[in-house]
């Protein structure tokens, strides 16, 4: 079963959540693990599409946000451009693909990977590495569960 996790990050955290979420899948699924810059538009036989990113202003990016957020870090951002759009841009035929969402934010909640930013750095809470691995691994099983009827 092949996958793919299209990730959009600022500072980094993002990025580590969605490899680790990548891990967790690769258990038992091909994973292409993607910066949203990179992602392509059009697949063929994709089973899962992962996507995801930070929350800003409580949903997903915006120019104006990313924009604050360069502002924030030295170095530049790892993404220019945002999930948001890429998934608005993408075509009717690979609209039609069994997809899972995740987000990272700096409150903790349950359905969200808690990311604490510190000025230049990037600094993820405690075990929410593990925890995106076993949510990975656990989506696995069941498209694969799913798969099997
Ligand atoms: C412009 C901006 C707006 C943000 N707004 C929120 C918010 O509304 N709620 C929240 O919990 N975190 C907010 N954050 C924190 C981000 O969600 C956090 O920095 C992000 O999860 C880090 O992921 P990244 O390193 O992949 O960019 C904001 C961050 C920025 C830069």
């Amino acid at each position: 079963m092949q996958v793919l996790v299209v990730f959009e990050s600022m500072f980094g955290n993002t990025e580590i959540i969605a490899r680790a979420i990548g891990k967790g899948l690769a258990t038992s699924c091909e994973v292409d693990v993607v910066n949203v810059d990179d992602a392509p538009a059009q697949w063929d036989g994709l089973g899962l599409l992962v996507v995801g990113g930070p929350t800003h202003a409580h949903g997903m990016t915006r120019p104006g946000t990313r924009k604050s957020a360069r502002q924030e870090v030295e170095g530049g951002v790892r993404s220019a451009t945002g999930v948001r759009e890429w998934l608005s841009a993408l075509p009717t035929a690979s609209r039609r693909v069994p997809f899972a969402v995740f987000d990272t934010r700096l409150r903790r909640a349950r359905w969200s990977f808690f990311a604490d930013v510190g000025k230049n750095a990037t600094i993820l809470a405690d075990d929410e590495q593990e925890r995106a691995e076993a949510w990975g691994a656990a989506l696995a099983t069941r498209l694969l569960q799913t798969a099997a009827g």
